[in-house]
């Protein structure tokens, strides 16, 4: 095998999750060479403004994925959430290796777990799927937008700004930070992102030397429910940046994915569960249903909200 090159951002996040499916390679292929390649993309360039105001998809990804096409690098590890539904031609994510813990994670200052929380406590997020699904849960807790990596973000909740934060427990993991975990948020409170606790292994389709090696770090289950989570966002033309959250298990043999739908208020929520064989079948058939309850018009109304 040639020495490889994986391009990746700079955030700690970024590079402990490059570095991990570096080693595997190495574990799978002793002595392979891969030099890492640092890429700043817009959404790092931005950090002061709310994501969701942004509203770009691929913020994260595109100059990257730019890179790969002109060949400078020959890979990259994306966290699968962040990850377009459209990918430009000539690409594909060559392997998704096995899921981290998918959950949500509340991270208080007090260690109040969310049952505990006051009412009117301050919780930190940008993010309307968590927004919609903490306020559905806690109408009388206040929502105020958070930016920055996640270490400006737990610094940022312990100086005061929040009592809580909301982050992806996945994140915190990897960087060995789930000691700051207060409580993991069950899927029936706060139902994750597409794709959340997933790797995207990102490379050029014809290159199969690398295509044969990615291959051995596919975890097929893994790979299956993200199939069916990123069905169902598809079929609503959605991004990160919406109030939308699916989650796909499978148990005997069966894809088991439930999605849903809000309005970042939490007053309304369009929440679903089907279990299907063939996982993209089972996205586009959830998503229909949803669509059935009115989840396309309250999408529409949310989108209109935003751009005001
Ligand atoms: N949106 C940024 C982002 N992209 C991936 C993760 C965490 C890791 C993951 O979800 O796989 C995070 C941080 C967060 O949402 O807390």
């Amino acid at each position: 095998m040639r020495t490889l090159v994986v391009g990746t951002r700079q955030s700690k996040l970024a590079l402990t999750q490059t570095d991990w499916v570096v080693e595997r390679l190495q574990e799978l292929e002793p002595g392979l060479e891969i030099k890492r390649k640092k890429i700043v993309t817009k959404g790092d360039r931005i950090l002061n403004v709310t994501l969701s105001k942004v509203g770009g998809k691929g913020l994260f990804v595109k100059e990257i994925e730019q890179a790969m096409l002109d060949g400078e690098i020959d890979f990259a590890v994306h966290s699968m959430k962040d990850m377009p539904s459209e990918m430009p031609p000539g690409l594909m994510i060559g392997a998704v290796p096995v899921r981290e813990n998918p959950t949500d994670a509340l991270l208080s200052r007090d260690k109040k777990r969310l049952d505990e929380l006051s009412g009117g406590a301050v919780v930190g997020t940008s993010s309307l799927r968590r927004q919609a699904q903490i306020l559905a849960y806690r109408p009388d807790l206040k929502v105020k937008p958070v930016r920055g990596n996640l270490d400006t973000r737990i610094r940022k909740m312990k100086e005061g700004q929040f009592d809580a934060i909301l982050l992806a427990t996945a994140g915190l993991k990897r960087m060995k930070w789930q000691q700051e975990v207060t409580q993991e948020l069950p899927a029936e409170i706060m139902l994750p992102a597409v794709g959340q606790g997933a790797l995207a292994i990102q490379c050029r389709e014809d290159d199969e030397e690398l295509l044969n090696l990615l291959s051995k770090l596919n975890h097929e289950e893994t790979a299956r429910a993200v199939r069916a989570e990123r069905a169902f966002l598809n079929a609503f033309q959605g991004g990160c940046h919406l109030p939308l959250a699916a989650y796909a298990e499978i148990r005997y043999n069966e894809v088991h994915l439930t999605g849903l739908v809000a309005h970042p208020d939490g007053k309304t929520v369009i929440k679903q569960s089907f279990i299907g064989k063939d996982a993209q079948a089972a996205g586009e058939t959830l998503a229909k249903s949803l669509k059935e309850e009115g989840a396309a018009e309250l999408l529409a109304t949310v989108k209109e909200g935003l751009a005001r």
